[in-house]
C-alpha cells in the first residue's frame, strides 16, 4: 500500500501531498501500536506538555541528528530487501548482477550530487566512519613523509577524536579556533601549514549552529600548499551545493541518513587526480578499491543514492522551504521573546539549523517545558559533564549562554503550522521560567548579574 500510493504521489508537485501522506502514516502506525484515537501535538494548549507516558509524538524539530527516511527512499529500497537480495559481489548469477547494477547506480547518483566520478565513491557506514577512513587512513599512510593534521576546535566529536587517537600514535594536530560567528581564520589556517603537515579537515556546515565554512578558500589554500583537504560534509550533501572540483576537496563524509536515506550507510568521497591514498581500517575481502571491505550493504546504499538524487533535483526547493520555516521561526521567537541571542555568523549559515541562546532560562529546563517539541539543547548537557557545548564554548560564548541553548532543526517535512506551535510554546515557556527565575527579577530591577560576587561557601 506504502509503495503504489507513493508512486502516485511521487512528482514533486506533490511534495505537500507526500509528507501530509507520510505524516497520516505516522499517526496511523501510532493508532495501531496504541488502539487509541490518534492525537496530534496540535491538540496540546500552548504552554502544557504531554504526559511522559502519551503515545503522542512530539513535532520532530531534530534535523541535524537524524532526518526522516523520505517514502520515496523507502520505495526505492524494498525490492532490495525482499527479492534483490543478491550479494553485489557475486559474480557467478543474476541475483549478483541486478544487485551491483543497482550499487552502481547508486554510487552514480551519490557522484553526482557533489560534481565527483562514480569511482571516487566509498560506501561506509556512516559519516562517523568516512570521517575516521580520511582523517587515521590519510595520516597513517603518509606517515613515513608527514606528521601533521589541521582541524578546527568546532569539528564533531568523530573528527577530534581520530585526532586524539593520532597524537598518541605521535602525530601532531592544531586545532584551529573559530571567530564570535563560528568562523576559521584563513590566514591563521595559512600559518598553520607546515612542510609536514598531510591533511586539512574543516567540515562544511557544523552540526550544531549550522556555520558554513568558506570551502572554496580553504580548499585553495590547501592546493597552493599540496596538502590534501578532507571536509565533513555530513550536514551539508544535499542541503547546499557542493562541488568537489570547484571546491579543492580532496575527500568528503557523508551520510544517509541526514539527507533522509537510511542509518547505518555512508559515502566518502576519495579524489582520484591526484590520487589521495589511504591506509585502510577495515580490511579483508578487499571490496570497494580496497578501502572499505566488507559486503557492500545494497538496500542501504540504493535508498542512500535515491535520496541523494532526490536531494540534489529538490536542493533548491527544499532550501526555500527550509529558509522560509527558518525565517518564520526566528522572526517569531525574536519578535515575542526578549534576550534570546542566535549563534553563529547569520551570513554564513545554513537555515535548517537555528541554535538560539534564551538569557536567563537553563536550557535543559527549556527543553523538559517543551517535552512536547523533539529538540536538542546542541550541548554536552546530556553527557554526564554537565559541561556547556564545547562549540559554542569556542565561539566564545558565556557559559551562561552556552547554558541557555537549544537547537531547533528544519527540515524538508516541517511545517509552518508546526513551526508556529513552537514559537507559541517556546513563548510561554520561555515566560513561565523567568518568572520563576530569581536572575531574571534582579534583572529586571536593572541589577547588573554578572556585577554579582556570588558566596564561595
Ligand atoms: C557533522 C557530523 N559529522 C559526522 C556525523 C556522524 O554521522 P553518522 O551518524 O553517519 O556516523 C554527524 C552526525 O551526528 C554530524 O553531524
Ligand atoms: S546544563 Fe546547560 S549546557 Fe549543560
Amino acid at each position: 500500500m506504502f509503495s503504489r500510493s507513493l508512486r502516485v504521489l511521487g512528482a514533486r508537485a506533490n511534495r505537500r501531498a507526500l509528507s501530509a501522506c507520510y505524516l497520516r502514516t505516522r499517526c496511523l502506525s501510532t493508532t495501531l501500536n496504541s488502539q487509541a484515537e490518534p492525537v496530534t501535538n496540535h491538540n496540546v494548549p500552548v504552554g502544557e506538555s504531554i504526559p511522559a507516558q502519551s503515545s503522542v509524538m512530539p513535532i520532530y524539530l531534530d534535523a541535524q541528528a537524524t532526518t526522516p527516511l523520505d517514502p520515496r527512499v523507502l520505495d526505492a529500497m524494498m525490492p532490495y530487501m525482499t527479492e534483490n537480495y543478491g550479494n553485489p559481489h557475486s559474480r557467478t548469477h543474476k541475483y549478483g548482477w541486478e544487485t551491483e547494477k543497482a550499487v552502481d547506480i547508486a554510487r552514480e547518483q551519490i557522484a553526482n550530487l557533489i560534481g565527483a566520478h562514480p569511482k571516487e565513491i566509498i560506501f561506509t557506514s556512516g559519516a562517523t566512519e568516512s570521517n575516521n577512513t580520511s582523517i587515521k587512513g590519510v595520516a597513517r599512510f603518509y606517515k613515513g613523509k608527514k606528521n601533521h593534521i589541521i582541524t578546527s576546535q568546532t569539528e564533531h566529536k568523530c573528527i577530534l577524536d581520530s585526532c586524539r587517537v593520532l597524537q598518541e600514535e605521535g602525530f601532531e594536530v592544531t586545532y584551529l579556533p573559530v571567530n564570535k560567528g563560528g568562523i576559521i581564520d584563513l590566514n591563521e589556517l595559512k600559518a598553520a601549514i607546515r612542510p609536514t603537515t598531510a591533511l586539512v579537515s574543516i567540515m562544511a556546515v557544523n552540526n550544531e549552529i549550522g556555520v558554513i565554512q568558506d570551502l572554496k578558500e580553504i580548499g585553495k589554500i590547501c592546493h597552493e600548499n599540496r596538502v590534501f583537504f578532507h571536509t565533513d560534509g555530513a550536514q551539508a550533501a544535499g542541503k547546499i551545493p557542493l562541488n568537489v572540483n570547484d571546491m579543492n576537496i580532496d575527500l568528503m563524509s557523508i551520510s544517509g541518513h541526514k539527507l533522509y536515506g537510511p542509518k547505518g550507510v555512508g559515502a566518502l568521497y576519495v579524489r582520484r587526480r591526484p590520487r589521495v591514498r589511504l591506509e585502510p581500517i577495515i580490511t579483508g575481502g578487499g571490496q570497494e578499491r580496497g578501502i572499505r571491505s566488507g559486503t557492500v550493504p545494497s538496500s542501504l546504499v540504493v535508498g542512500m543514492g535515491a535520496a541523494a538524487a532526490l536531494s540534489a533535483r529538490e536542493l533548491d526547493y527544499d532550501y526555500q522551504h527550509i529558509s522560509k520555516l527558518s525565517r518564520r521561526l526566528v522572526d517569531g521567537i525574536q519578535s515575542r521573546v526578549s534576550h534570546v541571542v542566535r549563534n553563529g555568523d547569520p551570513n554564513h549559515i545554513y537555515p535548517g539549523c537555528v541554535n538560539l541562546s534564551f538569557s536567563f532560562v537553563e536550557g535543559e529546563s527549556l527543553l523538559m517545558a517543551l517535552k512536547n517539541v523533539a529538540l536538542s539543547s546542541g550541548s554536552a548537557c546530556t553527557s554526564a559533564s554537565l559541561e556547556p557545548s564545547y562549540v559554542l564554548r569556542a565561539l566564545g560564548a558565556e557559559d551562561d549562554m552556552a547554558h541557555s541553548s537549544i537547537r531547533f532543526g528544519l527540515g524538508r517535512f516541517t511545517t509552518e503550522s508546526e513551526v508556529d506551535y513552537v514559537v507559541d510554546n517556546v513563548q510561554a515557556h520561555v515566560n513561565r521560567l523567568r518568572d520563576m527565575s530569581p536572575l531574571w527579577e534582579m534583572h529586571q530591577e536593572g541589577i547588573d548579574i554578572k556585577s554579582i560576587q556570588w558566596s564561595q561557601h
